[in-house]
């Protein structure tokens, strides 16, 4: 028996590119997404010169965790994951100690430093993944234990949005057209499922009154007969709100997602509708579960393998929901191609995954990646070449970072506030219970 030269798993580079990625003008419950956002794309580069990539959040709070963990890396190994997390701690108390800020707000739940940090972990994670595996000759989810299934199925992600950012803005156009009623989004909905396949409807929600989200949701339950559909004001509604939408639409809900915010309200929610409720807001660190299981606030957890992370995490987490009997999906925020393949292969990987992931990919019309990944009939095939099976655009990455260093109009943080107060200068982000 012959055995190859083993590699060199040794980091020897870590190079970090923010980028601005234009993304349209989708509503939600604090306003509109800017015409761009930030992502940071990580290469970890071992000795051998195998270069695997991640990416994760990129606004200013991430790069400045990012890259003093980004210096410690060199000298350590691709296959030391559970290190990170160690070499994370330090960096984030040495920050503190220097007075650096550890928190930011928005949309993705309640935002703590230590989900800060997991985020910035998740990039390098699944970048020393892509590398390990790249270097073995071996798919990210064979090394994640296997996978379970051949494709992992989505869902369609609706939102009410405008035609285009508002005049004056510089932004990249697209073909979608507005959808601020229930016609509309029948209509966005008739265009995902012809475009991509999908076969489950999420609509977010927390934009109108509810009655005219109601609307539009029962108007999807008739277009759409049997097809699963999910409902997401991100916690704008008051706990008498959220019972009232649930009476309405408990029969045509796959699951309510995130009506009211914290654990008890949404425990209250769950026992008095009787309605499966979802979050990636009430549970978004391991040390949130305990109360939110055990009280019933959540019958399905949203896993996002950047906030828990990374795609061990992610795996960890699923059990946890399996011991408990609550379901297992995922959430998304505006992402590329690198983030959608880690996704395909964690998900992959979870046995028991009954709900399509959410994915905002299709709403993206730029990536960093030679060849986007494409949905048939609202699922990834799961990618079987070596790492994450995703090849860097080294041309589209520059240009998008050069966008990035040319900004000079607050784009670097995303700020759905800021950009709704462009069209409308009286808005404040609304508080709540909105409704
Ligand atoms: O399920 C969710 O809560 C999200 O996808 C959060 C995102 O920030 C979403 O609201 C968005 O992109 O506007
Ligand atoms: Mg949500």
């Amino acid at each position: 028996m012959t055995t190859g030269t083993p590699h060199d798993l040794t980091i020897a580079e870590v190079r970090l590119t923010p980028i601005l990625v234009s993304d349209p003008p989708l509503l939600n419950t604090q306003g509109v997404h800017q015409p761009y956002t930030p992502r940071l794309i990580v290469e970890v580069v071992t000795a051998d010169g195998i270069t695997g990539v991640g990416e994760t959040y990129g606004d200013t709070q991430y790069l400045e965790l990012a890259r003093p963990f980004a210096e410690r890396l060199p000298g350590r190994r691709v296959t030391d994951l559970g290190g990170l997390f160690a070499l994370a701690d330090e960096v984030a108390v040495d920050r503190s100690r220097a007075g650096g800020r550890l928190d930011v707000g928005g949309l993705r739940g309640v935002q703590t430093a230590d989900k800060l940090r997991l985020s910035v972990v998740s990039g390098f994670e699944v970048a020393c993944l892509d590398a390990t595996g790249k270097a073995l000759g071996l798919p990210v989810h064979a090394l994640l234990g296997g996978k379970v299934r051949d494709a992992v199925e989505y869902s369609a992600y609706l939102f009410y949005r405008w035609a285009d950012h508002p005049e004056g803005v510089a932004s990249e156009k697209d073909d979608w057209g507005a959808a601020l009623d229930p016609a509309g989004v029948v209509a966005q909905a008739r265009a995902f499922k012809e475009r991509y396949g999908f076969r489950s409807f999420k609509l977010k929600g927390g934009v109108f009154p509810p009655e005219e989200e109601i609307a539009a949701v029962h108007a999807l339950a008739e277009a759409f007969p049997g097809h699963p559909l999910r409902l997401d004001p991100n916690g704008a509604w008051s706990v008498e709100t959220s019972l009232k939408v649930a009476g309405e639409l408990g029969d045509v809900l796959e699951y309510l997602e995130d009506p009211a915010l914290g654990t008890p309200a949404m425990a209250r929610i769950a026992e008095e509708s009787g309605v499966p409720l979802a979050t990636n807001m009430c549970v978004t660190t391991f040390a949130e579960i305990q109360e939110a299981f055990t009280r019933g606030a959540v019958q399905v957890l949203l896993s996002d393998h950047h906030y828990w992370g990374g795609l061990r995490n992610t795996r960890e987490l699923a059990a946890v929901c399996r011991a408990f009997g609550v379901g297992v999906s995922m959430h998304s925020n505006t992402h590329l191609g690198i983030s959608l393949a880690a996704m395909t292969h964690v998900a992959s990987t979870v046995p028991g995954l009954h709900h399509a992931c959410d994915t905002h990919y299709p709403w993206q019309s730029e990536d960093v990646i030679t060849e986007r990944l494409v949905f048939r009939d609202g699922t990834v095939a799961v990618p079987d070449g070596p790492g994450l099976g995703v090849t860097l655009d080294r041309d589209r990455l520059g240009a998008l970072h050069e966008r990035w260093l040319a900004d000079d109009g607050g784009l670097r943080d995303r700020d759905d506030a800021a950009a709704m107060r462009v069209a409308d200068p009286g808005w404040t982000t609304p508080t709540v219970p909105r409704w």
